[in-house]
């Protein structure tokens, strides 16, 4: 057990975070941890400097379809003075928690994938399906130059991946969540434009005003959503979540700002991340109408983000209709532990370019009774819930491995 959680501090602290991370150096120990296990191995740099490591687990019969367990390698940067261990140092405490930015998020999940494969190649399992497993670049940033072209590569339909499994969150209780679709983000920026003015006038149009008309508009739609989630019955997940990420507005001086000018433009940012589940269009027009409306002066842009993910096609069924559903919740059962009902994943991840491609894919992070600290201070996992994932992901390689059954190539589901 000693030598299995040095690894996993080993890989904590490589310096993958955002916005420079040493991608090579994280390749170059995955694959050093391959080697033993003789996966084969390939790097592939869609973009250069961003290698994504891709290997494989052969299987004895290659006419069934393979499965792909991905993982990213960046993680989100720190502030490392407001962490009682620092952050890249991977520092275990007395009681066996070790502190790092990606010990949840989610370098855990790609080495235990990796222990996994040990233990069952000691105990002497030999895969019928093919097991691939991606360690891609950039997720934190959207996932462009990983995982997106990935999955739309003429590369990753040769693989005939029938499943993917990607990173979900951390359950605070006994059983693991599992996610089996995603909210969209929607990045977005209102400008506004106004006369500008003597500090001491009182006039209509200005712009400050007409931003604050709409911050106030939005901030009531981010109350009736919250207030849908505080009564309780609807998940995280199934409500639009915005949330204000930037202010913008003044005029400049070398002391501050000028107090008795207003300025004649103003806008804020907004993190939405909207439901599959919510009407996109009516949401729109509610921006158009009511959150940038050109009546007041107001434009709008939605970012690189702005992706619809609504409607079925972007949902992985988590019923009988999907077998890889049944052999998941089992797999967990068999090693001991509970799925609770599958969710929305709030945020979003690389399975959204997976589901995007047609591949079905489950987020999940065998993580339980621990707080969620994904981008959070004084992140940390603790060795005992990384040693029982391990065996969860024994259990879970083990019954998809084996699962014989030609339905659940990609064609049929
Ligand atoms: C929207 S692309 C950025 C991806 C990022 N993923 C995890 O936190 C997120 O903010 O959800
Ligand atoms: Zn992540
Ligand atoms: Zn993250």
């Amino acid at each position: 057990d000693d030598a299995i959680v040095s690894r996993f501090q080993e890989y904590l602290r490589i310096n993958t975070v955002q916005p420079n991370p040493e991608y090579y150096k994280a390749v170059d120990f995955i694959i050093s941890q391959a080697k033993p296990l003789s996966l084969e191995s390939q790097t592939i740099e869609f973009v250069k400097g961003k290698p994504l490591l891709l290997l494989k687990w052969v299987g004895s019969d290659p006419t069934l379809p393979a499965f792909l367990l991905n993982s990213h390698t960046d993680v989100v940067p720190f502030e490392d003075s407001k962490w009682t261990h620092h952050p890249l140092q991977a520092h275990m405490d007395h009681h066996g928690d070790i502190y790092a930015r990606g010990s949840q998020d989610m370098k855990c999940v790609g080495m235990q994938y990796l222990e996994a494969i040990r233990k069952l190649q000691a105990s002497g399992f030999k895969p019928l399906r093919s097991v691939y497993l991606s360690f891609v670049p950039d997720e934190e940033i959207g996932g462009h130059d990983g995982a997106e072209k990935f999955a739309e590569s003429q590369l990753f339909k040769s693989l005939n991946i029938a499943i993917v499994l990607d990173e979900g969150l951390p359950s605070p209780t006994e059983s693991y969540r599992v996610f089996y679709g995603e909210r969209s983000p929607w990045w977005l920026v209102i400008k506004a434009k106004g006369p500008p003015g003597h500090g001491a006038k009182l006039y209509d149009n200005s712009a400050m005003e007409n931003l604050l008309k709409s911050i106030e508009s939005i901030r009531r739609f981010r109350a009736s959503q919250f207030d849908l989630l505080k009564a309780g019955g609807i998940a995280e997940g199934d409500v639009v979540s915005v949330n204000m990420a930037f202010l913008k507005a003044g005029t400049p001086s070398p002391t501050g700002f000028v107090m008795n000018l207003q300025p004649s433009e103003a806008e804020a940012g907004f993190d939405i991340r909207v439901p599959p589940s919510v009407d996109a269009e009516a949401l729109e027009r509610r921006l158009v109408e009511e959150w940038a409306p050109a009546a007041r002066n107001m434009s709008f842009e939605l970012g690189q983000f702005k992706q619809k993910l609504t409607g079925k096609q972007f949902l992985t069924a988590a019923d009988d209709s999907n077998p890889w559903w049944g052999l998941l919740e089992n797999a967990v059962k068999e090693a001991g532990g509970r799925t609770s009902k599958p969710e929305i994943f709030p945020a979003s991840t690389d399975a959204r370019y997976f589901r995007k491609a047609g591949v079905p894919a489950f987020g999940f992070s065998p993580i339980s009774n621990t707080p969620s600290l994904l981008h959070d201070h004084n992140e940390y996992l603790g060795k005992a819930e990384y040693l029982k994932g391990i065996e969860v992901y024994v259990s879970i390689i083990k019954a998809y491995a084996s699962y014989e059954s030609k339905s659940g190539s990609r064609d049929e589901l």
